[in-house]
């Protein structure tokens, strides 16, 4: 059996008893029930994860990076040229990216790795060479890559998460860098939600009106050139996704199989956990929706999910920042159900 489906085999759904549990505990804690809103929520989902309440709370974190770049840019769908992904790459390496700034303050590592970034990339000791193909082919013309390369993509991303885990790392936040990759990202929520590409597709990094057009009109006509079937995983993101969406999806999968929460970012991320669920709808579980960003396409995903983002900052950056600012807020959802006083405990009366 591959890693895919050794992985897939290993994913179980979330402890409903744990859940159960989590909810009952926040009731005895000394506050007015349910006053603590989404934290709550977000604490019986670890507790639900973790299959024990209280939970452990999520910590130490790692951001798995994953950079590469797109074919459909020969469509003129971003207004940036395509070699700033393997620069940006390697300023991440470097650290001095937003998100290396929003990971050490929130105490998260960051581990960059090149999956599929088309330029020569000089060595560099902090970025992980897992090169699967020097970019993907343009998704207009013909499948983005080949399945062969798809679950290649998405089996660095496992490797990446179990190495993390197997590390010490009990919270993963997902984080990307690659030049057009809005694009695929709104053709795979288009997909996967059932929802027009126009509805889901947004500036990315700064698209005037007419590349906004040019990025609607690249979808349709690959979705209309691939017509994805959503229930094949591979398929789609093979046909109309990128490496990092592959990878990602991977990544969220490794999460999910060893039971670790996995704090989403934008809209690519969004995207690449549409693809996870749609390899085993078990994985829902597991997510966490980091932030709410400028990109439409977050809106239809996070419904699509089912899940509720913890800060709306208007952020629309990727490289996992969304995830890195809401980290903070997953840990302290943690915390509230370990280090609460209760009612009885603490002598308060209850309502
Ligand atoms: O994560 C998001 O929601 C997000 C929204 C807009 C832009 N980005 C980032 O910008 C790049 C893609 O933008 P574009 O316009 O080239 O498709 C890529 O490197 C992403 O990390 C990311
Ligand atoms: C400079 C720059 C930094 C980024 N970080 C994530 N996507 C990006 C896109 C650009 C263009």
């Amino acid at each position: 059996m591959s890693l895919l489906d050794t992985t897939l085999a290993a994913i179980k759904p979330v402890s409903e008893e744990a859940l159960a549990a989590a909810e009952r505990r926040q009731n005895e804690l000394t506050k007015p029930p349910g006053s603590l809103g989404h934290l709550e929520t977000v604490g019986n989902r670890l507790a639900a994860i973790a299959g024990v309440c209280p939970p452990p709370v999520p910590e130490p974190a790692v951001i798995g990076l994953f950079a590469g770049d797109h074919g459909v840019c020969a469509q003129g769908v971003s207004p940036w040229p395509q070699e700033v992904t393997v620069q940006m790459m390697l300023n991440i390496g470097a650290g001095g990216a937003a998100i290396n700034v929003l990971g050490r303050q929130a105490g998260a590592d960051v581990w960059v790795t090149n999956v599929g970034v088309a330029a020569d990339a000089p060595d560099h000791p902090a970025v992980r060479d897992r090169n699967v193909r020097r970019g993907t082919a343009d998704f207009t013309e013909g499948p983005a890559m080949t399945l062969e390369e798809a679950r290649a993509a998405v089996e660095v991303g496992i490797a990446t998460a179990f190495e993390a885990v197997d590390g010490g790392a009990r919270c993963l936040l997902t984080g990307e860098m690659g030049i057009g990759n809005t694009t695929p990202s709104s053709a795979l929520i288009s997909v996967f939600t059932g929802t027009d590409a126009a509805t889901v597709t947004g500036r990315g990094a700064g698209a005037d009106d007419e590349m906004l057009d040019r990025k609607v009109d690249a979808i349709e006509r690959g979705l209309a050139l691939h017509q994805p079937d959503p229930a094949d995983a591979l398929g789609t993101v093979a046909a109309v996704g990128g490496l990092e969406q592959a990878a990602i999806a991977g990544f969220i999968l490794g999460a999910a199989a060893r039971r670790v929460p996995v704090v989403l970012d934008g809209v690519i991320a969004c995207s690449a956990a549409c693809v996870a669920v749609a390899f085993d709808d078990d994985v829902r579980g597991y997510l966490i929706s980091g932030h709410a960003g400028a990109e439409p396409g977050i809106q239809a995903a996070v419904a699509h999910l089912g899940l509720r983002p913890l800060v709306d900052l208007g952020l629309r950056l990727g490289e996992g920042s969304g995830a890195a600012v809401a980290l903070p807020m997953v840990q302290a959802s943690a915390r509230i159900l370990n280090d609460m006083a209760t009612f009885a405990s603490a002598g308060v009366s209850e309502g």
